[in-house]
């Protein structure tokens, strides 16, 4: 595992000051990073978000998925609560990369659901990889979690790696007619529950 810890600093944001943390994959060249609020060390577990970057969702308000909601919904309720984490994982497109996320966008006007454009354009239909979670939960001393979430992969990633997710909150936000197929395709072929 070629993921290292680089730095952190504080982050203001409408829900409150985070501490961010930035780790940098030498292999890859992907920069990753995690914010926190509160002590997350001290043991007991902690209200934790695992997401996976979007930009399309994240940053420009798209309606095509439920990214962006989802991503306030986790920052508000680690607010609410006053401590929690976010690690928020440069696998844009389950991992197939921006430019081919649009890729898979078109298939998807065309007719393919979000899976079958995975596969049109030779991939798997989710490529993403949890296993530099390990060396950032080692490094905040993050043991157990309560993991805000509906796919239970990510409940799986976080336990083969020693990481106890003693709770799995539902983390639902952000449908709209827009992505209604695109959720629909979801909990039907990827497992996500709803
Ligand atoms: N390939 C592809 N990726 C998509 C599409 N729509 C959204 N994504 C990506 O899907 C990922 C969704 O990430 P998350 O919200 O962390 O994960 P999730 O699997 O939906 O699970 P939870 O939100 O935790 O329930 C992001 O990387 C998005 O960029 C799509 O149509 N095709």
């Amino acid at each position: 595992m070629s993921v290292k810890f680089v730095e952190s600093s504080q982050l203001p944001t409408p829900w409150g000051v985070f501490d961010i943390h930035g780790f940098e994959d030498a292999e890859s060249g992907k920069e990753h990073v995690v914010l926190t609020l509160g002590d997350v060390s001290d043991g007991q577990p902690v209200l934790a978000r695992v997401h996976s970057e979007c930009l399309t969702g994240d940053a420009l308000f798209s309606m095509r998925c439920d990214c962006g909601a989802q991503l306030q919904a986790a920052l508000e309720k680690i607010a609410e609560e006053g401590r929690g984490v976010l690690f928020y994982l440069r696998q844009e497109g389950r991992g197939i990369g921006l430019m081919n996320k649009i890729r898979a966008y078109k298939l998807q006007d065309e007719g393919a659901d979000t899976v079958e454009a995975n596969e049109k354009l030779g991939f798997g239909a989710d490529m993403r990889d949890y296993s530099l979670l390990k060396v950032m939960c080692e490094h905040l001393n993050i043991g157990k979690v309560r993991l805000m979430t509906n796919n239970p992969r990510k409940v799986k990633a976080l336990t083969d790696q020693g990481v106890d997710v003693v709770e799995r909150l539902p983390l639902q936000t952000g449908q709209n007619p827009h992505n209604a197929k695109y959720l629909a395709t979801k909990s039907g072929k990827l497992g996500h529950l709803f």
